[in-house]
């Protein structure tokens, strides 16, 4: 195998353990890791669309995606600097509220998709 392979595997690993890292030390992506399995699971009792499937995983990889990276900057400010300041609380705020948009909008998702769905099955 030549170098450019090896590193691009090294490259996987390295990603990988930043996923053990965000599911084993960030409580909130256990939180967010559990509604998307709640929402596949819903996916697949109501059968829904591969256009509803699209939404629902665009929604899913956003919110963890912004999850790992708010999670790093986190990481990255608490490392630059312990003391209280306006600059790393604007950085941390800032990060929280990409999480926070992202969640608001997978919630939007989830409401379109499966709230009709499950008023329809009350109503039978
Ligand atoms: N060094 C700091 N200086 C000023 N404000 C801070 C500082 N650290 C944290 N904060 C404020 O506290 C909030 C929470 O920060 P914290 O680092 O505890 O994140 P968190 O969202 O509780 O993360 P987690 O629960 O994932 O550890 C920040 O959004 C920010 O407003």
């Amino acid at each position: 195998m030549n170098s450019f392979c090896k590193k691009r595997i090294e490259s996987f690993k390295y990603a990988f353990q930043g996923v053990a890292a965000l599911f084993g030390g960030t409580p909130n992506a256990v939180v967010h890791l559990i509604l998307a399995v709640a929402a596949i699971a819903m996916g697949l009792i109501f059968s829904i669309s591969t256009a509803e499937w699209l939404a629902v995983t665009i929604v899913i990889g956003l919110v963890l995606a912004l999850e790992a990276v708010n999670s790093s900057i986190e990481a990255l400010a608490n490392h630059v600097s312990k003391d209280r300041s306006d600059a790393i609380r604007r950085v941390k705020d800032l990060a929280a509220a990409a999480v926070l948009l992202a969640a608001s909008a997978a919630l939007a998702v989830g409401l379109l998709i499966f709230l009709p769905k499950i008023i329809e099955l009350f109503q039978c």
